[in-house]
């Protein structure tokens, strides 16, 4: 079937005024950026629907990059008729025809959104239900749960049809809600929380703390893959790579071991502040869910925080890991996560470290520190690269 448009709807009902118009400038924008090595489609709005008009790019692979835009509630591949009814039933049956598998039962929906068009939309149904049911003998009509409907939409620009209804990724457009800055490690956890955050509509950065030479050049490539990876949902992350060693050598020296993984936690959280303070983000996120290990404990989490006033977000704190691993092979992180690299935390691993760690406990500690000193240089050698979205890679069918 040679498609015309592809229908896109995205209902949040409850948004109005402004909040709509921003809402739908954002998914525009996010629209546009997923589609942009189709040159012949153009992207269209109107009164609550966005429409793809394609000019004959393939509707499918444009309709795979369109799973991956947030905002997103359905699209459909759509034809765009003559308005008259002969031409809207005969082009309707060859829709419902080309279906496989053939649907055993159908209704049609007909909206009119342009009222000077003659017929109710009541007769529409009627007349164009009547013509299918006599050219295929096996199908019927299910007002309740048809296993097609066929929808029609005679609006004043111009009459559209359509046969399927595929799930978009629902949430928010990238964009609307500000921006959050990601502590990404290279495990399982931070790209999905990050994945997460990105379903809410927020813009990305990225910050990873890397220790070379404890950790290698191959350690720091798998997490810019993995940015890579949510660059497909988010388009550009810019991903801030701090040098952590100095710290951390100064950490082991000088505290004690069970505080070590605490106190560099804490000095995460700090450079995190600062750097999300340079860019813009209004909050931090990271992959910790509750009680996974020492340091995801309530204690720990409060003494790591103590050191920050921005709010610190964790999407996963009530999930459990099958749950999370599930998610990261969905999104396509899962393989990349699990290669063997060491991560800043992994060669930095006391025997017994605390698992309720006291936040006076570790402040004292920290006092044979210079802790001024020592952020003041990670977040001026902070790096920031740019992570963009190749267009013309493959995305594979995901959800
Ligand atoms: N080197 C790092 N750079 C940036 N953030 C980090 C780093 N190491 C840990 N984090 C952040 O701290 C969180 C908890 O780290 P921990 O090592 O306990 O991870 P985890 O539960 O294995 O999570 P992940 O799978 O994301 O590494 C991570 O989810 C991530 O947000």
């Amino acid at each position: 079937m040679n498609y015309d448009v592809i229908l896109i709807r995205y209902g949040e009902l409850a948004l109005k005024g402004r909040n709509r118009d921003q809402f739908e400038e954002a998914l525009a924008r996010s629209v546009k950026s997923v589609l942009r090595s189709f040159f012949k489609v153009k992207v269209r709005r109107n009164y609550g629907r966005m429409y793809v008009e394609l000019h004959g790019e393939d509707a499918y692979e444009v309709m795979d990059r369109l799973k991956r835009v947030f905002g997103i509630s359905s699209f459909s591949p759509t034809i765009q008729v003559d308005a008259d009814i002969e031409s809207i039933k005969e082009r309707a049956l060859e829709l419902i025809r080309q279906l496989d598998p053939e649907p055993r039962t159908f209704r049609v929906v007909t909206r009119r959104a342009d009222k000077r068009y003659p017929i109710p939309s009541m007769e529409v149904n009627r007349i164009v239900g009547t013509h299918i049911l006599r050219a295929l003998p096996k199908i019927k009509v299910d007002v309740h749960e048809p296993e097609t409907i066929v929808n029609i939409e005679i609006r004043t620009e111009g009459t559209y049809i359509s046969c399927e209804t595929i799930a978009g990724p629902g949430g928010l457009p990238v964009g609307v809600s500000g921006k959050v800055l990601l502590l990404l490690s290279g495990g399982i956890d931070s790209p999905v929380a990050g994945w997460m955050m990105l379903k809410r509509g927020v813009t990305l950065e990225a910050i990873h703390f890397h220790s070379y030479p404890f950790t290698s050049e191959r350690a720091l490539q798998k997490v810019r893959d993995l940015a890579h990876k949510l660059t497909k949902w988010g388009g550009t992350v810019k991903l801030h790579v701090v040098p952590f060693t100095e710290i951390q050598t100064q950490i082991r020296e000088k505290c004690p071991e069970d505080y070590l993984i605490t106190i560099m936690r804490r000095f995460m959280m700090r450079v995190s502040e600062r750097v999300a303070a340079n860019t813009g983000a209004k909050a931090l996120a990271s992959g910790e869910s509750l009680g996974q290990v020492a340091s995801q404990t309530l204690e720990s989490m409060d003494t790591i925080n103590k050191v920050i006033s921005i709010p610190m977000l964790r999407p996963l704190v009530a999930m459990d890991k099958i749950e999370i691993t599930d998610i990261s092979r969905k999104i396509d992180t899962y393989e990349l996560s699990i290669l063997p690299y060491e991560d800043c935390c992994t060669v930095f691993t006391p025997k017994n470290p605390v698992t309720r760690p006291k936040a006076y406990l570790a402040a004292r500690f920290e006092e044979a520190l210079d802790v001024e000193a020592l952020v003041n240089a990670a977040v001026e050698g902070t790096v920031i690269e740019e992570i963009t979205s190749k267009t013309n890679e493959a995305v594979n069918d995901l959800f």
